[in-house]
């Protein structure tokens, strides 16, 4: 075959191959658009592994050039060690993240690690950065006792910023991987929406905002903010269905390191980071993500949950007009809460709450007491309380039936190396919800890749569920340099 028929294939491979991508994971712009461009340069990639193209490597400050190893698969019985030298056992995996495998775990023992293993291990190529920047958060501000503290002095009954136990470097076959052990968890609520036919009652959201709120307070306080609340992560407690807990850190930003605020600075390389029908009008402009960021998406989130949809779902592959109505939104909330909700029942407190977040500034501290009574004050309005009971009904009262799954196994996506404190790039399309040994189910429509565990081949365990993923520009390059110290 001659180098320019060779060349002509590699090209047909990768358009069918960014096809694929787009086809299959439906609205993620950013997921395909990146894809497309290594994937047209063949030479980029090789064995799986994913050399940045020049663009995100120059921003990679003159540091090694980000490889992406796509996730390695270690057998049950595998047992790492951690920085403490305290030794962890792998289970099977059980999900699936854009580098790297979750694996079930436990501490060291004779046992093998069992479906009701108490943590998970999350596993990376060393070389990665999503991990490293993920664990950074964890490591800042997820120490068991770090939480217990914040628990009891803040009189909360539960946190649900999932706890840290542990990370470390392992070796195998010549080849680094790091991993992180966390508390393993159940279900996440993008399957429960699905579930319950895309609507949340009035209560579960209100409920769900609280939690939030607590949650955020705490991230917030310990100098990050999460970017990237969505119901795909949410996951519900493994043990207690009516605990919820916000994951993936993997977009998280240290906004105010040792203290300092960050200033506003628009970046126009930077527009629309996170995940477009959710994220901030600050992110859409190219702005770094502050307080006021995490509280606008939970909001969108609220409302995307009493009322199935956002008014700009139809149309998310132009991240311009996605801006441009939330802009509108944000200028006449009133106007839009009627668009949303009919007049008859629309919820005051989630239009109380948007003009709360609004009057906030870039650097400001949200009050985040005056946003739970406002909450709290729905809550009574509909004759109920927090009782803390999380219910996960149809909107017509009924249980709702499991969601379908879609079996397609989402494809490892890349991530740029980011500057540890800087925010990063537009999401990855998120799976979520393995956990356990469940069996997959299919979605009538995909929004999201999840995946879940299955007995057998552990690839063939991680099946995707539907899940909103984050578009973002199409050929760009995927965000902010992670650095690295190690
Ligand atoms: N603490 C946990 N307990 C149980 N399952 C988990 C836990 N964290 C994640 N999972 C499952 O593993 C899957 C992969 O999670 P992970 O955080 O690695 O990836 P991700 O968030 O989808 O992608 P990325 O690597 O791009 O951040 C999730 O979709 C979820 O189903």
């Amino acid at each position: 075959m001659t180098q320019a028929r060779k060349y002509r294939l590699s090209i047909m491979q990768a358009l069918s191959l960014a096809l694929n991508h787009v086809t299959s994971h439906g609205r993620n712009r950013r997921f395909a658009g990146i894809s497309f461009l290594t994937q047209l340069r063949p030479q980029l990639l090789i064995n799986n592994t994913v050399k940045m193209p020049p663009k995100a490597k120059a921003a990679g400050k003159g540091r090694a050039p980000a490889k992406r190893n796509l996730a390695e698969e270690f057998p049950p019985g595998e047992v790492l060690t951690d920085t403490r030298k305290k030794a962890w056992k792998l289970g099977i995996p059980i999900g699936q993240g854009g580098f790297g495998l979750i694996y079930l775990a436990n501490e060291d023992s004779t046992k093998s690690v069992g479906a009701d293993a108490r943590y998970v291990i999350k596993v990376e190529p060393s070389e990665n950065g999503p991990l490293f920047s993920e664990l950074k958060f964890y490591m800042r501000a997820a120490k068991p006792d770090l939480i217990q503290t914040w628990i009891k002095s803040h009189k909360l009954k539960h946190l649900g910023v999932p706890r840290y136990w542990g990370s470390g470097l392992h070796e195998k076959g010549g080849k680094r991987y790091r991993f992180m052990v966390i508390d393993r968890l159940g279900t996440d609520l993008q399957k429960k929406f699905e579930e319950c036919g895309k609507r949340f009652s009035r209560k579960l959201v209100l409920q769900l905002g609280l939690r939030l709120l607590d949650i955020l307070e705490f991230t917030h306080d310990h100098e990050y903010v999460h970017a990237d609340i969505k119901a795909s992560n949410l996951m519900l407690s493994h043990s207690d269905p009516n605990q919820v807990y916000l994951v993936d850190y993997g977009l998280a930003y240290r906004y105010s390191p040792d203290g300092v605020n960050k200033e506003y600075k628009e970046d126009p390389k930077r527009c629309h980071d996170g995940t477009i029908e959710f994220t901030s009008i600050d992110a859409h402009k190219g702005a770094s993500p502050s307080r006021r960021s995490d509280l606008e998406i939970l909001w969108y989130c609220m409302v995307q949950w009493l009322c199935g949809k956002l008014p700009w779902e139809d149309k998310l592959q132009d991240p311009l007009y996605v801006r441009d109505s939330k802009i509108k939104c944000q200028e006449n909330i009133s106007q839009f809460m009627i668009k949303c909700f009919s007049t008859l029942d629309k919820p005051d407190e989630i239009q109380k709450f948007m003009e709360e977040v609004k009057s906030l500034g870039y650097q400001d501290r949200p009050p985040y007491e005056k946003l739970r009574s406002i909450l709290q004050t729905g809550l009574k309005a509909i004759h109920t309380k927090d009782d803390g009971k999380l219910e996960f009904t149809s909107v017509n009262g009924t249980v709702a039936p499991p969601a379908k799954r879609v079996t397609k196994r989402k494809k490892a996506d890349e991530e740029t190396e980011t500057e540890e404190s800087s925010p990063k790039k537009k999401r990855a399309t998120k799976t979520k919800d393995t956990n356990g040994v469940k069996s997959p189910k299919k979605a009538p429509k995909p929004r999201k890749a999840a995946k879940t565990e299955k007995q057998g081949d552990p690839k063939s365990r991680l099946v995707e569920t539907g899940t909103q993923t984050s578009p973002g520009l199409a050929l760009k390059s995927r965000g902010r340099p992670k650095k690295r110290t190690d």
